[in-house]
C-alpha cells in the first residue's frame, strides 16, 4: 500500500542556515506519529514543506503520491496550527458553513462536523464565547472537511487543560481508525507517550531518531528504575540488603542495567517478607529524548 507520507532526503537551508539535514521517513494510513524536538529542530519548517507553503532546497516529498503543494496533495492535507484564531462574532456553525463552502462543500454539512468534535452544544453560539480547547476543536472540524487523509497538526494540545486533550486525543484516535494519518508536533511528551505509535526526533534539523517508544527505549539502552516500598520498620533491614539503594518519598530506589533486572527483582523477592510492594519503572520518553539530544551535544 502507498504511504500517505513519503519524505526521502530531505533538505532545507535559509541563507546558509541548514534548517532540515538529510531527513526520511514515511507514514502510513493510521498511522499517528509524533514530531518531537527543542525550539529550532526544524518542525514546523518541515511541516511548512509538507504543506507546499515553502520548497525544500532538495529532497523527495510525496503525499499520497501527489507533490506538496499540488491540487491533489491540498485535497488530502489538513493543518491545524498551533494557536487556531477565528471570527469571535461568527457562531461554529457560520464559521464551518464558511470553510465548507471555501472548499466547495455544503455548508449543511457543518452540523455533523461540530457534532463530530462535540461542539454540537455550542454550535449557535459565538466563538468569542467560546474556550481555548473549544475552538481548538472547531479547528479541528475545520482540518476534517473533506475527510483529508493526512492531518498536519502544531502543538496541537497546547494550552488545553487535561481533560480536553485527553477528549482531544480520544477524538485522533478514531480519525486514525478510520485510515487517517496523523503527524503531530508536541514538547508535552508524557501524552505523546501514551497517545502515537511512532515517534520521530529531530534535533538541530538532523533525525536523531525513530520507532515506536519501545523501539526506542530498548535502542536507548536507559537504565531500569526499581522501586521498592518496606512493611513499617524493615526500610533499614531492606537497604542493607540492597546496596546503593537510595531513600526518597517513602521508598528505596534502585537503578540497574535492563539486562540485571530479572536478576535485581529475585534478589528482591528474597527478602518478601520485609517488603510492601515494588514497581518497576521503565525510561520515559522524557528520559529517551533526552538521551537523543544530549547525545547530539545539546
Ligand atoms: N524563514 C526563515 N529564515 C531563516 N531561518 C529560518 C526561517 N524559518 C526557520 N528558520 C531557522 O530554521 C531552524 C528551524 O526552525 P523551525 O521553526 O523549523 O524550528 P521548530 O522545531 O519548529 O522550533 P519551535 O519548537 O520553536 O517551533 C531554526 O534555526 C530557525 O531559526
Amino acid at each position: 500500500m502507498t504511504p500517505t507520507l513519503t519524505i526521502s532526503k530531505l533538505n532545507k537551508r535559509f541563507d546558509g542556515v541548514a534548517a532540515l539535514t538529510e531527513v526520511s521517513f514515511r507514514i502510513a494510513a493510521g498511522e499517528r506519529v509524533a514530531l518531537l524536538g527543542h525550539n529550532g529542530a526544524g518542525k514546523s519548517t518541515m511541516m511548512k514543506i509538507i504543506l507546499g507553503l515553502i520548497p525544500a532546497t532538495s529532497g523527495e516529498i510525496e503525499i499520497c503520491g501527489a507533490a506538496p503543494g499540488s491540487a491533489q496533495a491540498r485535497a488530502h492535507v489538513a493543518y491545524l496550527p498551533e494557536n487556531v484564531a477565528f471570527h469571535p462574532a461568527l457562531t461554529g456553525l457560520e464559521q464551518l458553513g464558511h470553510y465548507l463552502r471555501l472548499r466547495g462543500e455544503s455548508a449543511g454539512l457543518a452540523p455533523a462536523l461540530l457534532d463530530r468534535v462535540g461542539l454540537g452544544h455550542a454550535a449557535k453560539r459565538r466563538i468569542g464565547t467560546y474556550s481555548k480547547g473549544m475552538r481548538q476543536r472547531v479547528g479541528l472540524a475545520q482540518a476534517l472537511i473533506g475527510h483529508p487523509r493526512l492531518l498536519v497538526l502544531d502543538e496541537p494540545t497546547s494550552g488545553l487543560d487535561p481533560v480536553s486533550r485527553r477528549d482531544f486525543y480520544a477524538l485522533l484516535d478514531e480519525l486514525a481508525a478510520t485510515g487517517a494519518s496523523i503527524l503531530l508536533s508536541s514538547h508535552a511528551l508524557t501524552e505523546v507517550e501514551a497517545r502515537t505509535d511512532r515517534i520521530l526526533i529531530l534535533s538541530k534539523g538532523r533525525m536523531v531518531a525513530t520507532g515506536s517508544l519501545a523501539a526506542l527505549r530498548t535502542a536507548a539502552d536507559l537504565p531500569v528504575s526499581v522501586h521498592v516500598t518496606a512493611i513499617n520498620g524493615y526500610a533499614a533491614d531492606i537497604a542493607a540488603a540492597l546496596p546503593g539503594s537510595i531513600f526518597v518519598q517513602g521508598e528505596l530506589r534502585l537503578t540497574c542495567r535492563p539486562e540485571e533486572k530479572l536478576a535485581l527483582l529475585a534478589r528482591i523477592t528474597d527478602l518478601r517478607p520485609k517488603l510492601a510492594d515494588v514497581e518497576i519503572v521503565p525510561p520515559s520518553l522524557e528520559d529517551i529524548y533526552s538521551h537523543y539530544s544530549k547525545r547530539d551535544g545539546q
